[in-house]
């Protein structure tokens, strides 16, 4: 969508994967849906070198509304839980020097049953912009499949229409895959970004199915991606339960290949160590962020290694090497085999980045650089092509 918005993938923080629908405040107040939550995050994002590192969208997801609409017919935040309303909740996150999300439904109500907008894009969209909100997400529950297209493009008017620049985050393709295959020029003139597929959950078996769809769909979603538009393959769990160490770098370097938004859902009050230095991996993020903007995919496959390549500015490749192999130890893989290598002439600079930094000096098309890529886990390298003429003028 071109907005001015998302000319780079979204970095952030969202609540869903992590906190769910949990709206008991007298129970549990530390991890209800609550201005708190959000404050909280927001300070932490700040001391913790968070928003240092990129990540800038604190967002609400599902469950933050009252089931009832105002005298006005205007959505409105659970009294109870966000006493100060969502306006007061964007000044104090624009305070920190964030921004703040929030969501809703082109349909009749949120997947949890909450006020859907359906009928009242304009008004909804007016509101979240007279609240200083700087993102949207819309999801795409309780609506005839059919009319998706219409409800998306619709609410992607009314927010330009208010004269706010509100990142839209869409679910639009998710929704309509199972009615026809979504017409994804369609969807980038619409949407920042878009979930294509199946939430995720805090497990390996949720990352690689995610892999798995984009791998299969790559040719039809990996074209559509570029500054202004995202393919989204959903929340970073990174930090969380369900992941290994090595898995969670296997996430954190194929959401990087992908060109994926970064939100994670976690808790930044209480993450281990080395998950939050492997989110804040100023290298991962540089790939992720690459200003030429291309997307990467799978280039090979086979021996239970997936080869993942994305291109980048300056004539650089970054190359991932997972080990679906889920037995066993460490597995050794040539570099030199992978199918983007052939921008390494005459000569190239390789840095390995995970799972450990190794700088690998000037190699040739002819060289065999063995990695060794736990189950599960991926290695991911830079490679550098070095020119002739550079060699020759820096001898
Ligand atoms: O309610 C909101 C929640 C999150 O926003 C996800 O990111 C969205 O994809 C939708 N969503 C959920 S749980 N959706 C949903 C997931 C499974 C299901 F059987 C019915 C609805």
């Amino acid at each position: 969508l071109d907005n001015g918005l998302a000319l780079k993938p979204t970095m952030g923080w969202l609540h869903w994967e992590r906190f769910m629908c949990n709206i008991d405040c007298d129970t549990d107040p530390n991890n209800c849906i609550s201005e708190r939550l959000y404050m909280q995050m927001a300070d932490v994002m700040v001391k913790e070198g968070w928003k240092e590192a990129g990540y800038e969208y604190v967002c609400i997801d599902d469950c933050w509304p009252s089931h009832q609409r105002d005298a006005q017919g205007r959505l409105q935040a659970d009294p109870k839980r966000f006493p100060g309303g969502i306006k007061k909740l964007a000044d104090y996150i624009h305070s920190k020097g964030l921004k703040l999300g929030i969501y809703a439904d082109v349909g009749d109500k949120t997947c949890a049953g909450y006020p859907g907008s359906l009928g009242y894009y304009e008004k909804d969209a007016q509101t979240f912009a007279d609240w200083d909100v700087d993102l949207l997400k819309f999801d795409g529950c309780f609506m005839n499949r059919a009319l998706l297209g219409e409800g998306y493009t619709n609410m992607s008017k009314a927010l330009n229409n208010t004269g706010r620049p509100i990142l839209y985050s869409c679910e639009w393709p998710l929704y309509e895959w199972p009615l026809k295959q979504p017409n994804y020029t369609a969807i980038r003139d619409t949407c920042n970004h878009w979930r294509n597929f199946d939430d995720v959950f805090d497990s390996w078996s949720s990352v690689k199915s995610i892999l798995d769809w984009t791998a299969a769909h790559q040719d039809i979603i990996v074209p559509a991606a570029g500054p202004g538009g995202w393919n989204d393959p959903d929340m970073l769990v990174i930090g969380n339960f369900g992941l290994s160490h090595d898995q969670q770098e296997s996430q954190m370097a194929l959401w990087a290949i992908m060109a994926s938004p970064l939100l994670m859902s976690n808790d930044l009050r209480d993450i281990c160590p080395r998950s939050k230095e492997l989110l804040q991996n100023k290298r991962i993020i540089d790939i992720s962020q690459d200003s030429m903007g291309k997307q990467g995919y799978r280039t090979a496959k086979g021996n239970d290694f997936e080869v993942w390549e994305r291109p980048l500015s300056k004539k650089r490749l970054a190359v991932a090497v997972l080990n679906k192999l889920e037995i066993g130890g460490p597995r050794g893989f040539d570099i030199g085999a992978a199918p983007g290598w052939k921008i390494c002439g005459p000569q190239c600079n390789v840095t390995q980045i995970l799972p450990q930094y190794k700088e690998m000096g000037v190699q040739t098309q002819q060289s065999k650089i063995i990695v060794s890529v736990n189950p599960s886990g991926t290695a991911l390298l830079t490679v550098t092509p070095i020119s002739s003429d550079f060699t020759r003028l820096h001898k």
